[in-house]
């Protein structure tokens, strides 16, 4: 890519860059996977970089860490760090209440291991990942390789009883290939279209033997960072209720990035 940022790489680059603004020296921050965390890690190397930010970074996947890292950002897996300040991670989809569906991308169990040990979850999306009702991104469900094909009939026939609209379960592909994950897993969508009840799904879908961990994360993020592709920012906390807008200048870093494409 060069010249000017596309206007959906400027949305994710803007809801990126508010939302470092929360990351404070000192902490520890959960690194998410993602073209829209990509930005995140650029913007935190930035701050390293030029004004001197000392964080120590977790990342949630292989291709986050290495980002991170050629960034010049201090990385340490979550077993050394432990517990973490603050997590900032892409999604899927957000509905009203902040839950979501992650693993669009193939990272969905580290992602919420790693949100699950942070004190605050934020979540930066452009506008089209913010939906009434969660459902038509289809559903990633992590699945150990050893009789997948079992589980994924068992997951077909979970959810043809259950409030969805659709039943079609599907292993993902990597050419003609299985997709394996950094955990060595495989993955099934599930396309779904309507989720009706969010929290009952995703405790049934981990009852099933064969299923390591699905994409739904309820109760988990705290604060939704919305950018625009005309630099506005709406920033939502869940716990506390409040609501700000606000605008990045992002001219000066759009310059700096202005040779980096979408991941
Ligand atoms: O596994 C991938 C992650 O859950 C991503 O955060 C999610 O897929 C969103 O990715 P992107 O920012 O590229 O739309």
């Amino acid at each position: 890519m060069s010249g000017q940022l596309s206007p959906i790489d400027t949305a994710k680059f803007v809801a990126a860059r508010r939302a470092c603004d929360l990351v404070e020296d000192g902490m520890r921050v959960g690194l998410g996977t993602g073209s829209t965390s990509a930005w995140m890690v650029r913007c935190l190397g930035e701050m390293v970089r030029e004004d001197g930010l000392r964080i120590t970074g977790v990342p949630t996947s292989a291709r986050t860490a290495a980002l991170a890292r050629e960034m010049g950002i201090h990385v340490l897996g979550l077993d050394e760090a432990r517990w973490l300040d603050i997590c900032i991670d892409g999604a899927d989809e957000c509905d009203g209440e902040l839950n979501l569906i992650k693993g669009g991308g193939g990272a969905l169990l580290q992602e919420k291991i790693v949100a699950t040990a942070s004190d605050r979850m934020v979540v930066i999306a452009d506008p089209s990942k913010v939906v009434a009702q969660l459902g038509a991104f289809p559903l990633p469900v992590e699945v150990v390789p050893f009789g997948w094909q079992t589980t994924q009939a068992l997951l077909q026939e979970t959810i043809a009883a259950l409030d969805v609209l659709g039943d079609r379960t599907e292993l993902r592909m990597n050419g003609d290939q299985p997709y394996v994950t950094d955990e060595g897993n495989h993955i099934v969508d599930l396309h779904l279209g309507r989720i009706g009840n969010a929290r009952q799904l995703a405790l049934v879908l981990n009852q099933i033997p064969g299923v390591v961990e699905n994409g739904l994360f309820i109760d988990i993020c705290d604060v939704l960072v919305t950018g625009h592709a005309d630099g506005r920012v709406e920033l939502r906390d869940i716990n506390t209720g409040a609501q700000e807008e606000d605008r990045i200048d992002f001219v000066e870093s759009e310059n700096m990035f202005r040779d980096i494409g979408n991941d």
